[in-house]
């Protein structure tokens, strides 16, 4: 399964996401996205975003994906995007708690175990 994500950049921080109790992985962290229906990527970033965070973004670049396997019908493809917002209102339409933070505190979360790998490509590139 293909999932995108948006690392959300705004004033030198990113957004992170907290997914909610009614989601799979409670409680866990993550970028806001979700999954590749019959559409491009971007489509997909673009789309999840407005649907769980009611905003319009730019996608700046792809970065390197990630394999997880969760489980043996759980195995997911996390491809991130750099972004920035167009719109500036974000709604919590989906997840429970949203937190902008610096590059630097980005390991203080308790991030999905897809996103680790993504977090660390993330901070060893851009810190
Ligand atoms: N959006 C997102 N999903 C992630 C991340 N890391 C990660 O393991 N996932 C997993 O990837 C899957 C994405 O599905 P989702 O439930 O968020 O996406 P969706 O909105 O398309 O699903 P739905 O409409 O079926 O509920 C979930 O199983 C989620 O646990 C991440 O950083 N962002």
């Amino acid at each position: 399964m293909k999932v995108t994500c948006a690392i959300i950049e705004n004033n030198g921080k990113i957004l992170c996401a907290q997914r909610s109790d009614k989601m799979d992985l409670p409680k866990k962290w993550e970028f806001p996205g979700g999954k590749v229906k019959n559409e491009t990527l971007e489509e997909c970033l673009r789309r999840e975003i407005k649907e769980e965070l009611g905003v319009e973004i730019q996608v700046l670049e792809q970065l390197p994906s990630n394999q997880h396997n969760y489980s043996k019908s759980k195995i997911i493809e996390l491809i991130p995007f750099r972004c920035t917002l167009q719109t500036f209102e974000i709604v919590l339409l989906e997840h429970s708690k949203l937190e902008w933070l610096p590059i630097e505190k980005l390991k203080t979360l308790d991030w999905a175990k897809a996103d680790i790998p993504v977090v660390n490509y993330y901070i060893k590139t851009y810190k």
